[in-house]
């Protein structure tokens, strides 16, 4: 026993934060405090049983006063009550075994606030009133639930493990592997952070991100657990020696590094031992997921050298334990196989609905021009709260964006450099935006890239001395935001810049976060967000996985991420608290999404290409749920009321269009291209539009198709090539026609008919209509026709002339257009003229 429950006099503060941690409420310690003293045993025997066995000491209310900040800060929840005291005190002071003697006053019960709404139901332990112990074999005689509960109880403040929680717990302790698969903010990481509590055993991690494994050793050692990382970011080279030795109860590795260390974790099995290997945000593993990290896929070791069969002083093998928020059906076989887990795995699957999001999607250029338009209400929802008066914050980086199109170069310049300094960070600011042109996107990330604390952060031949906006505006960077936290990503780096330097120039506290940005920057903006000094980070994926942060409001995609799953993981750090939160998509509807990340093989583009195209299809839906579809992306289905939040479920869909017109002359152009014959109809005979057999080449081009019946369809001039794109999805998704190239890119390159296509030809004329929602593409394309645009029908009329002698006659005036002047086909001053030259050009040839 040490000397504190031995009943020696100790500080008020340190008894008052280690009675919080242990689950009293801080009134009634308090209060005890002021009756008994500042002596452990008393307050405990005082607010247990109202006495105490020391008497009132002078000077007890003073004490109680100074220490009520540091007693909040030990543990600011400070509400919770626990039963049994007794327990906690025997777990603290290493006690074997102690008896809690009595019926416990209190019961534990589910803290709301600390439960995520869209986790699964708590599971709420009623401690028991006997013998208990958190000893070392936790398989062992007594209750798991009740230790679970208490280190639960002890170091964390909750008092209820989730369902889910639970389940892979009862794997951990059943010995088995274990894959789960949980929402984002549902509580992972506890499932695999209680073994280590559970065992004198040591757990290993195996996460992706140095930034990630960071953020969870410091919060592990505010929660009195010790834990560490291993890798090129630890800068104390003796950490790594002292975790092989087992001095840590959770040791956080990044894959490269678990490989390099194989015979040291042998040597860790042995003594004192290795309770379990977890990999966190496993979808890692997989190729067909949107973090593909191919040392995920070594992982597979830990599997084969950690068992039984090859290391003889184990009794069963070291159980792994998988988990991830962004799996869909494929991924989660592909981990299996990959890591080789055992054909008994235990899989936890739990809902990947979060109830508290409301997912919006909007159309805009995602282009600098647009940033007006786009973040007026971002910025009014700030600067309303504190009556902003034009006042602009300081500039992160005095980098001026290449674009010519900028719209707020006008704006405010509040630099007050001088013109050296100036020239120097323009010429940083052109080679640094020369530097992102060439690696616009910020790849899937090495665990290097997003070191926020320790180095080995990407080569940055930039200087680290950029100015850091935020503390000169009148709001100290201590007050907590009402409408906290916005995360806006963007697809670039450059993208980055500009929009932060947009948004801080509009007086907001904002800052820009991308790879390439120097590390001291960086630091500072996770600091910064995370202590609310930020309003807004403009990031793009390195502001990362498993960002844990409560109060997070709003996060803005300006532009389509690379994946589903992506976004999905980027949207699920909002609300993490269960607060309403928005997540709205900006999305350029009329812009075939093209990026893809750098080095990939063909199997890997034609899933890039995949993902991409059903990322551009869930912003595309208008008559859809957007939470159904985002978690039957993960393979789970949601009941027909939709959420009641998102955009559609508040506007409803559109009304329906009959498509069958354009479908039978789309699908007819594709028959007689193929020479696809109907059963038992005469080809010639079907009322088609288009006459005789055109050789667009062997495999059709869309492109061609739709000019083509443009060409031939006066009165199908103005349908723009849009709004035939969004008649192509229709017809796919009704599985009429197929895409017939090897890698299907975004939109459909090469259609052709499936035999359900050709049935409904052949059916047709029997057919009323063929109805349905007109995605959000073809809607524009309705409201805002534009007719031939495209080169080759610029060309298709060169044959005609007079559209020759029109357009050569033009042809000085276009010479002559002023930049920036809308674009105009020679010799045509309207789109009207134009459509009508055309229209005549057409009846001339028929
Ligand atoms: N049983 C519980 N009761 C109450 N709160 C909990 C419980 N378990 C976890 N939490 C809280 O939930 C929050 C999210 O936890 P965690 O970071 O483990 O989520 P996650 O599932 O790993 O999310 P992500 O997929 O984004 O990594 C944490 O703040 C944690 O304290
Ligand atoms: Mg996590």
């Amino acid at each position: 026993m040490d000397a504190n429950s031995a009943g020696t006099d100790v500080s008020a503060d340190h008894v008052i934060a280690e009675l919080l941690e242990m689950g009293f409420e801080f009134d009634k310690i308090s209060e005890a405090i002021g009756v008994v003293g500042p002596c452990r045993a008393d307050v405990v025997e005082f607010v247990l049983n109202g006495s105490g066995s020391a008497q009132r000491k002078p000077g007890g209310g003073s004490q109680r006063r100074s220490s009520d900040r540091s007693a909040r800060l030990a543990n600011p929840r400070g509400k919770f009550k626990q039963s049994s005291i007794t327990d906690h005190i025997a777990s603290t002071t290493g006690s074997k075994t102690e008896s809690c003697g009595e019926e416990p006053s209190t019961s534990y019960s589910c803290l709301a606030a600390n439960m995520n709404p869209a986790s699964t139901a708590a599971l709420c332990f009623q401690p028991k009133p006997k013998h208990q112990t958190l000893v070392d074999d936790p398989r062992g005689e007594f209750d798991r639930t009740d230790k679970i509960c208490a280190v639960l109880q002890k170091h964390f403040g909750f008092s209820c493990v989730k369902s889910f929680q639970k389940e892979a717990l009862d794997a951990w302790f059943a010995h088995k592997d274990c894959l789960v698969l949980a929402a984002t903010g549902s509580g992972k990481s506890l499932c695999f952070q209680i073994p280590a509590l559970l065992t004198t055993k040591v757990v290993v991690v195996i996460s992706p991100l140095i930034s990630l494994m960071h953020d969870q050793c410091l919060k592990l050692a505010k929660h009195g657990i010790s834990a560490c990382f291993l890798g090129s970011g630890q800068p104390d080279n003796r950490v790594e020696g002292k975790a092989m030795a087992g001095m840590y109860k959770i040791i956080y590795v990044c894959p490269e590094t678990v490989l390099r260390l194989m015979e040291p974790l042998k040597k860790l099995a042995e003594k004192p031992g290795i309770a379990l290997f977890a990999i966190d945000e496993v979808h890692c593993v997989s190729k067909w997921g949107h973090d593909f990290r191919p040392d995920y896929r070594k992982l597979s070791v830990l599997r084969q050298n950690f068992c039984s069969s090859k290391l003889k002083f184990l009794e069963h093998d070291i159980p792994l334990m998988a988990l991830t928020a962004t799996a869909t059906l494929p991924v989660r076989e592909d981990i299996l196989k990959s890591l080789k887990m055992s054909e008994l795995t235990v899989v936890v699957l739990t809902s990947f609905f979060r109830q508290n999001l409301r997912f919006n999607v909007k159309h805009s250029k995602t282009s600098a021009s647009s940033y007006g338009k786009d973040f007026q209400e971002l910025i009014g929802t700030y600067n309303a709260s504190r009556n902003f008066k034009g006042k602009s914050q300081k500039i992160l980086h005095e980098v001026e964006p290449e674009s010519e199109s900028s719209s707020y170069e006008s704006l405010d310049d509040s630099a007050s450099d001088d013109e050296d300094a100036i020239a120097d960070k323009t010429k940083l600011a052109k080679s640094f935006v020369k530097e992102n042109a060439e690696h616009e996107l910020d790849q899937y990330p090495g665990v290097d890239d997003f070191d926020v604390s320790c180095g080995e952060f990407l080569e940055s031949s930039r200087p680290e001395s950029f100015a850091f906006p935020v503390q000169s505006h009148e709001t100290s960077s201590s007050e907590s935001l009402d409408q906290g936290p916005t995360i806006v990503y963007v697809p670039t780096r450059k993208g980055t810049v500009e929009l932060a330097n947009y948004l801080c120039k509009s007086g907001l506290k904002a800052a820009a976060y991308n790879a390439k940005m120097p590390r001291s920057h960086l630091r500072q903006v996770h600091e910064q967000f995370h202590s609310n000094a930020l309003e807004v980070v403009v990031a793009t994926i390195a502001f990362g996985m498993g960002i844990d942060k409560s109060n997070v409001r709003r996060i803005i995609h300006y532009g389509l991420p690379q994946s589903l799953e992506a976004y999905y993981q980027e949207a699920g750090r909002a609300g993490r608290d269960g607060k309403l939160s928005d997540c709205t998509l900006y999305c350029n509807f009329m812009r075939t999404p093209t990026l893809l990340p750098n080095k990939r093989s063909d199997e890997q583009t034609r899933a890039a290409y995949r993902m991409l195209r059903d990322c551009f299809h869930y912003a595309l839906n208008t008559s859809t749920c957007r939470a159904r579809i985002l978690v039957k992306y993960f393979g789970e289905e949601f009941g027909p009321d939709g959420c009641q939040m998102c955009d559609v479920c508040i506007n409803g869909p559109p009304e329906m269009h009959d498509f069958k017109e354009e479908a039978v002359v789309f699908m007819n152009v594709l028959q007689a291209q193929a020479g696809q014959a109907i059963e038992g109809m005469d080809y010639n005979s079907t009322d088609c539009y288009i006459s005789g057999r055109r050789n667009f080449g062997a495999v059709p081009d869309f492109r061609t198709i739709v000019s083509y019946i443009r060409e031939k369809i006066p009165r199908f001039a103005v349908t723009d090539k849009i709004w035939w794109q969004g008649l192509a999805r229709i017809l796919e998704d009704m599985g009429y026609i197929q895409e017939a190239a090897e890698i299907p890119r975004v939109l459909i390159q090469h259609p052709e008919l499936t035999r359900a296509g050709l049935n409904f030809l052949s059916s047709q004329p029997d057919k009323e209509g063929l109805y349905a929602y007109p995605d959000a593409a073809t809607l524009l394309a309705i409201s805002n026709p534009k007719s031939f645009s495209s080169s080759s029908e610029w060309g298709r009329g060169w044959a005609d002339p007079e559209i020759r002698r029109q357009r050569l006659a033009g042809k000085t005036g276009r010479r002559k257009r002023k930049r920036g002047s809308r674009r105009q086909p020679a010799g045509f001053t309207t789109a009207k003229e134009r459509l009508s030259a055309i229209l005549s050009k057409s009846k001339r040839r028929k």
